[in-house]
């Protein structure tokens, strides 16, 4: 029998996730422990559950600009070459553990030079810590290197990754306060990596509209929309046939991913509720949904716990999982036959095993 799955279950499953931020995922204890040895006194608390639920109420804002406001804590501990190391090791345990088997975790190199590392080393301990994390803990675990929309380092963290695109660094994004900074402010950055056959993902359409998924998909020529849940604002549904403008199609058309986030979605403002997520509509209308997690910390989350949570809204079974799934393994940004090898020799194979775990024996 194909059974209803069950967190525990989900946990087993072998899941590919494409938006993380490292940032967001820190673990509480640690946090205390770098604020610790670095010196860094604004810590709301130092105790590390009472601070786990700071960050998950802080985060539950209904805006993006003052969700964004709790990374100061988790920014303001990584500023150490032995921090950065330290908090991607862990990050790639925490995923192994969580069952997933390939991850693109994103950060933004230029946010820790504070105390005077160059973006080079801030690049390098991120990549050590997850190609030992990796090691240990049986993940693959790629980067994606982000700029800061508001500020003007686009161009120089773009050649961050193509100098890297061999040692770990599988793409670029852009992030943060998305009103008032549209994508084509980092055109130059954006075009540079298209020359250059580059991959990068634009977070979009999460707290602007439409212009900015047009933007990020026709003026930069975005691989990947990170959210997009406003394509939705591009769908009329009226009665039974939802009908879509030309936007809309053209993000189905082309099989361009939306890295779905629920959770992080509600906190910001993006959905209403899990019941009342966009995804369920994209989903029906097979639009490239894949679930992500985005910062596990503010949300107080896993990409398990995201897929259990859409099983208790939506009625998924098993094989909706395995579709999100392979709809992720297959749009990252690893190479090809790395994305077969792991969709036919790990996810078909795990799923199946998962599948069919409740099965009666034949008589
Ligand atoms: O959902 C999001 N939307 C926009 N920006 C975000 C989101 N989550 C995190 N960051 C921003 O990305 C930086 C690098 O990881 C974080 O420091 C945060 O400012
Ligand atoms: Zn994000």
């Amino acid at each position: 029998m194909n059974a209803r799955p069950t967190l525990d279950a989900i946990r087993r499953a072998p899941k590919v996730l494409l938006h993380d931020h490292l940032d967001g995922g820190v673990r509480p204890a640690t946090i205390v422990d770098l604020a610790r040895e670095s010196g860094y006194g604004d810590l709301p608390t130092t105790d590390p559950d009472n601070l786990r639920t700071w960050f998950s109420e802080a985060s539950n804002s209904g805006s993006l600009e003052r969700y964004l406001e709790t990374f100061s804590h988790t920014v303001g501990v990584m500023q150490s070459t032995e921090a950065l190391t330290r908090v991607a090791y862990e990050c790639a345990e925490d995923l192994a553990k969580d069952g997933v088997v390939y991850a693109e975790v994103r950060y933004a190199p230029e946010l820790h030079t504070s105390t005077g590392l160059s973006l080079e080393q801030v690049v390098e301990a991120v990549l050590d810590g997850f190609a030992r994390g990796g090691r240990d803990h049986g993940i693959r675990v790629g980067t994606l290197v982000t700029a800061m929309r508001h500020q003007a380092r686009s161009m120089e963290i773009a050649e961050l990754a193509v100098r890297y695109r061999d040692a770990g660094v599988v793409g670029f994004d852009i992030a943060g306060a998305e009103a008032g900074y549209p994508p084509t402010r980092h055109l130059d950055a954006f075009e540079y990596l298209q020359r250059e056959n580059a991959h990068f993902t634009i977070h979009a359409g999460e707290g602007f509209g439409l212009p900015s998924i047009w933007q990020a998909i026709q003026w930069c020529g975005a691989d990947r929309l990170g959210h997009g849940v406003r394509i939705i604002d591009d769908i009329e549904v009226d009665g039974d046939a939802p009908r879509l403008g030309r936007l809309a199609d053209y993000v189905r058309d082309k099989r361009i991913p939306l890295e779905m986030c629920p959770t992080s979605n509600i906190q910001t403002g993006a959905a209403k509720s899990i019941a009342e997520h966009p995804i369920g509509l994209l989903r029906r209308l097979s639009f490239r949904v894949t679930v992500n997690t985005d910062n596990r910390l503010m949300s107080g989350t896993t990409l398990s716990e995201e897929f259990m949570k859409l099983v208790d809204a939506f009625g998924y079974g098993w094989d909706d999982l395995q579709w999100f799934t392979v709809n992720a393994m297959k749009s990252a940004f690893a190479p090809f036959n790395d994305r077969l090898e792991l969709i036919n020799g790990v996810i078909k194979p795990g799923f199946a095993q998962l599948k069919w775990s409740g099965a009666r024996p034949l008589a």
